[in-house]
């Protein structure tokens, strides 16, 4: 009993730590990507995207769109949708928006990012509505804290999130296993009688776990992804794994980086173009493509 005292306060101050830090990586993407005379804004899941609505709140409050027309924020499933509400910022669903209509920007939180910006996602059962959004914008820009930043994905967070029918989850977790994952697992809810967790679309969660994915460079400099022993790259997998019937969306963002430019048209990318991370020391540390690339 006697390190309670101590305990507490230790437990709160790394709370505050990375709240205070998911916070700084909000602002500082906001006042980078966002724009008041924007028409569609993406907006995703977490809790970390919560602080980036507040700063797009203020920045409206601040910066008013000059031709005094709104901007539409596209949500990436029920808590992101209540979020923009609640901001009271207008949201559009995404199956409103008219055919042609790209996203100005798209901003969301990641589970893990590796140096070549490939991300893990579905931390919070959210990942198909989030791909949908991130590869319909101009631009797509994560936001995270430090515990995020890894040199390659399943470094620190343990398992990759598969949206999948429920009626194939058995079949699903059989193939994950063949394909190298260790106790790959169908998330439930912390009270258990409730049984597994459901998406927005009605689908559950499988949470994967493999060894620390290889990296393009990794490739690139020899090293075999192609499952070999279970270790893949990441591309390898997430290709093999949505293929797997049954299979909704792979929480692996990779391939190409989302933004568009006018000599190449929108890339539809699911990785982002830049990732701001909140530091422990109280700086924002960007992992991003060259800007010149898509500005
Ligand atoms: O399923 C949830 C989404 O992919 C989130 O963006 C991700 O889990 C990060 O969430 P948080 O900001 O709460 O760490």
């Amino acid at each position: 009993m006697a390190s309670l005292p101590t305990a507490v306060p230790a437990a709160n101050h790394a709370l505050d730590q990375i709240e205070g830090a998911k916070k700084k990586a909000a602002y500082r993407a906001i006042e980078e990507h966002f724009d008041s005379s924007f028409r569609y804004v993406g907006i995703g899941s977490g809790s970390t995207i919560i602080y980036g609505v507040e700063a797009i709140k203020e920045h409206l409050e601040k910066h008013p769109s000059p031709s005094g027309q709104h901007t539409f924020f596209v949500p990436t499933g029920y808590q992101s949708r209540k979020a923009i509400e609640s901001a009271g910022l207008m949201p559009i669903a995404f199956d409103s928006l008219p055919g042609d209509v790209l996203l100005d920007v798209a901003f969301d939180g990641a589970d893990e990012v590796d140096d070549e910006l490939n991300c893990i996602k579905g931390g919070g059962a959210c990942l198909f509505q989030e791909k949908l959004v991130a590869t319909r914008a101009k631009k797509f820009v994560c936001i995270a804290d430090y515990r995020k930043k890894q040199e390659r994905l399943v470094t620190k967070w343990p398992s990759i999130p598969i949206e999948v029918a429920p009626i194939a989850q058995g079949s699903v977790l059989r193939e994950l296993i063949a394909l190298g994952s260790v106790k790959p697992l169908l998330r439930e809810h912390s009270l258990a009688k409730t049984g597994p967790v459901q998406t927005d679309q009605g689908f559950y969660i499988i949470d994967a776990p493999f060894k620390p994915l290889l990296t393009e460079a990794d490739v690139a400099a020899g090293k075999d992804g192609s499952g070999k022993d279970g270790v893949w790259d990441v591309s390898t997998l997430a290709e093999r794994i949505k293929m797997i019937g049954g299979v909704l969306e792979v929480g692996l963002f990779f391939g190409k980086n989302g933004y568009q430019t006018q000599a190449e048209g929108l890339q539809g990318g699911q990785k982002p173009v830049a990732v701001y991370f909140g530091m422990e020391d109280g700086s924002v540390s960007v992992r991003a493509v060259d800007p010149a690339r898509y500005q």
